[in-house]
């Protein structure tokens, strides 16, 4: 059994947006945080028992989820969700001190960043190319410390948080420079398998079922399990699963949590229907948001159904 300790690791390096999150997540107040260069990286040392858990970017409200993080969950060693937490993000263009905005033809950050500021990019820079890092702190210090990219480029400039500036010696050149203004960022808490945190009566549940044998109707058949039971899906995302071209998995975040009568009885129909299933964790839910129950679907109908069927078996 790996050992675990009261260190807790984030993507980094320092000034991530990544590390913001874990330094706003309730359960982690106080907590020796540790930056990993990679989403890969992080979730490994919660694998080896390096650290107690690490917190990654799991999607974003304009550019949908980081693959590099649904991949760790759906492949490997299993993990699980024990919280999460939403980050509005604003995304600042720094570069080193003396370089002008209209000089800059390299700029590098992080796809989600990327992504998000592509009009802005488009508009103010057009002649400029982006290149990707591994996180935007990273891109930040690519700049600072004139690393290169593969053909020898240095890159004039990183997009990053606004505190990455500060942090790596750059000069913000224009900030707010996303397209959406709202966008949002999930942030998760991974640790080790182990039993859920309590259920709150806003939870969510996240999981992934893996197709028995390809067949017309099988994603109908994992909607189905959900649908008659009342439970409502937030998210559902196709990832393939790494063995074999066209072989696909389901990543799929539920409301309620495992101690749910319907939540259980869903995940039940899953593993009779699948070939496989991961529980990805039960954990409250950042938006606080208590969904309505449906008629027929609360604990106590369950309840009542199991014992009306039991008193006919043992009549
Ligand atoms: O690169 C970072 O700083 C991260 O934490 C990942 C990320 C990138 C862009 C938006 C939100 C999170």
């Amino acid at each position: 059994m790996p050992v675990t300790s009261g260190r807790y690791g984030y993507l980094g390096p320092e000034a991530t947006f990544t590390e913001a999150a874990a330094r706003r997540l309730p359960l982690l107040l106080g907590a020796e945080l540790e930056p990993f260069a990679t989403v890969h990286a992080a979730i490994d040392a919660v694998r080896a028992g390096e650290v107690a858990g690490s917190v990654v970017p799991l999607e974003n409200s304009v550019e949908g989820s980081v693959n590099a993080t649904l991949d760790e969950l759906i492949r490997g060693e299993p993990v699980t969700i024990t919280a999460e937490l939403l980050l509005p993000v604003t995304f600042t263009l720094m570069a080193r001190p003396g370089v002008e905005l209209a000089s800059i033809r390299r700029v590098i950050t992080h796809p989600v960043a990327e992504a998000q500021c592509r009009t802005w990019m488009n508009k103010t820079l057009p002649e400029a190319t982006v290149s990707l890092g591994s996180s935007t702190a990273a891109a930040a210090e690519a700049v600072a410390r004139g690393v290169t990219g593969p053909a020898g480029e240095v890159y004039d400039a990183a997009i990053a948080a606004p505190i990455a500036a500060d942090h790596y010696g750059l000069t913000p050149l224009a900030g707010d420079i996303g397209d959406d203004k709202d966008a949002v960022t999930r942030f998760v808490l991974v640790t080790q398998p182990g039993r859920p945190p309590r259920g709150t009566g806003s939870d969510k549940t996240s999981l992934v079922a893996y197709i028995r044998d390809d067949h017309p109707g099988a994603l109908l058949e994992i909607l189905e399990q959900f649908s008659t039971r009342g439970v409502n899906l937030t998210r559902i995302e196709s990832r393939p699963t790494g063995n074999g071209m066209g072989r696909y998995c389901f990543v799929m975040d539920a409301e309620g949590h495992l101690t749910d009568e319907r939540v259980g009885e869903a995940l039940m129909g899953l593993r009779r229907v699948c070939g496989d299933v991961r529980f990805l964790g039960s954990y409250p839910r950042a938006d606080g948001i208590r969904p309505p129950v449906g008629r027929g679907m609360s604990n106590d109908d369950f309840r009542d159904a199991a014992a009306w069927l039991d008193s006919l078996r043992h009549a």
